[in-house]
């Protein structure tokens, strides 16, 4: 069974391969250029070899903090942005060359939550890696870390790389890590046990992941365990391993940690909609609407919903809230918030016999909704 596991990630004809800045830059910070070298033989030897390969590649903040004199990754966002913008220039001209020293060539992917959450951006950005595939083009993707906010960050690349995986209909996805696979506990920490392949979460239970990363990550083991959990459950095998083993994972040698799937492909958007938004206000539902909208399956109507919080525009996620305060789904809303007090309890035939034809719509269609 792990071998089958690991043949499919051998004959995987679409991967998304996801590096961690630890790997790309020396312990200063600043970019190796070595390092890099090593992963882009790696991943063009994987692309002249006929598979698809997408990269999604950190590094930006990392590489930027030498050249404006900063010793440390910076706390604040604009100046980790301005080194973002400053770094992802310097990372992208090394990875062109050196695909170029392999007759490949690449195309820069700079990717915000709204673009993957919102239903225009989506297709666009699918439509975009879709064609650079076609080319011949490795894409090389990254959050675009100068115009991302607090609240419309990823945050971290490891969740990226999984909901792009899925974007993109990947057939595996590699996670590379300064560390060889996940252990019990904090490799550093004595006793710590190599865990060599994850079936579910039972195998994570007990699975201390809470230490912090390196000082140039972001996001330690606690995102890649996510990332690997959101893919294997969209039926997408997944390996940890270390960056210098990236051609042995990609052959499906058994290094690293195997996540193996653990359910289906579901619709695209509405896994970005589950793990990538952050809900920008709530619906507050009455019982009616909460039964229509679980047991039923049904689209959420103005005349369930009683109350709302936040301000939003068409198109964003919200939460859906039942009478007691649980959060029960989200969905993509289809009015602004300011237009929807006065909706609120209303029969949509009614609505659209006083305001005309558009006011028959849902608030949230059952097609732009997940259950949580
Ligand atoms: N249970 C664990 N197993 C493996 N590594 C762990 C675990 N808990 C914490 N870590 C830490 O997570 C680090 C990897 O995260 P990070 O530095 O953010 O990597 P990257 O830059 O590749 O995204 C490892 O170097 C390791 O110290
Ligand atoms: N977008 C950021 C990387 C964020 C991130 O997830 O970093 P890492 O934990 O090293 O994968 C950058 O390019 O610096």
């Amino acid at each position: 069974m792990s071998d089958g596991q690991r043949q499919g990630v051998a004959e995987a004809r679409r991967v998304v391969v996801k590096v961690g800045s630890s790997s790309l830059t020396t312990a200063i910070g600043g970019i190796d250029p070595e390092r890099v070298r090593e992963l882009v033989d790696d991943l063009a030897g994987v692309r002249l070899a006929g598979r698809e390969v997408v990269l999604v590649s950190s590094g930006a903040i990392a590489a930027g903090l030498a050249p404006l004199a900063l010793k440390t990754r910076p706390r604040d966002l604009a100046t980790q942005q301005a080194a973002a913008s400053v770094g992802q220039g310097l990372l992208m001209g090394h990875y062109t060359a050196m695909f170029a020293d392999h007759d490949l060539g690449v195309g820069q992917v700079l990717l915000t939550v709204g673009d993957v959450t919102r239903r225009g951006n989506y297709h666009n950005a699918y439509r975009t890696l879709g064609r650079l595939l076609e080319l011949g083009i490795v894409p090389i993707v990254n959050e675009n870390d100068t115009v991302a906010t607090h609240e419309i960050r990823f945050g971290d690349n490891d969740r990226l790389a999984a909901l792009v995986a899925h974007l993109v209909h990947a057939d595996a996805l590699i996670l590379l890590s300064d560390v060889d696979a996940l252990y019990s506990s904090s490799p550093s920490k004595p006793g710590a046990r190599r865990i060599d392949e994850v079936r579910s979460d039972d195998d994570l239970e007990g699975v201390d992941i809470s230490a912090r990363g390196s000082r140039i990550g972001t996001g330690g083991m606690i995102t890649k365990v996510e990332a690997a959990r959101i893919a294997t459950s969209a039926g997408i095998p997944t390996v940890l391993a270390s960056a210098d083993r990236a051609e042995a994972a990609l052959a499906g040698e058994p290094v690293g940690t195997l996540f193996h799937p653990t359910g289906k492909r579901r619709p695209t958007r509405l896994l970005w909609l589950k793990h990538a938004s952050a809900a920008r206000g709530e619906l507050i539902l009455d019982a009616g609407a909460v039964r229509a909208v679980v047991e039923r399956k049904a689209s959420l109507l103005p005349a369930g919903v009683t109350g709302i919080n936040g301000a939003f525009t068409v198109g964003e996620p919200v939460d859906l809230v039942a009478p007691d305060g649980s959060v029960i789904g989200r969905g993509l809303v289809n009015y602004d918030s300011d237009e929807l007090p006065g909706l609120l309890g209303r029969n949509t035939a009614d609505l659209a016999a006083e305001r005309g034809p558009g006011y028959d719509r849902t608030v949230v269609h059952r097609d732009a909704l997940v259950l949580l």
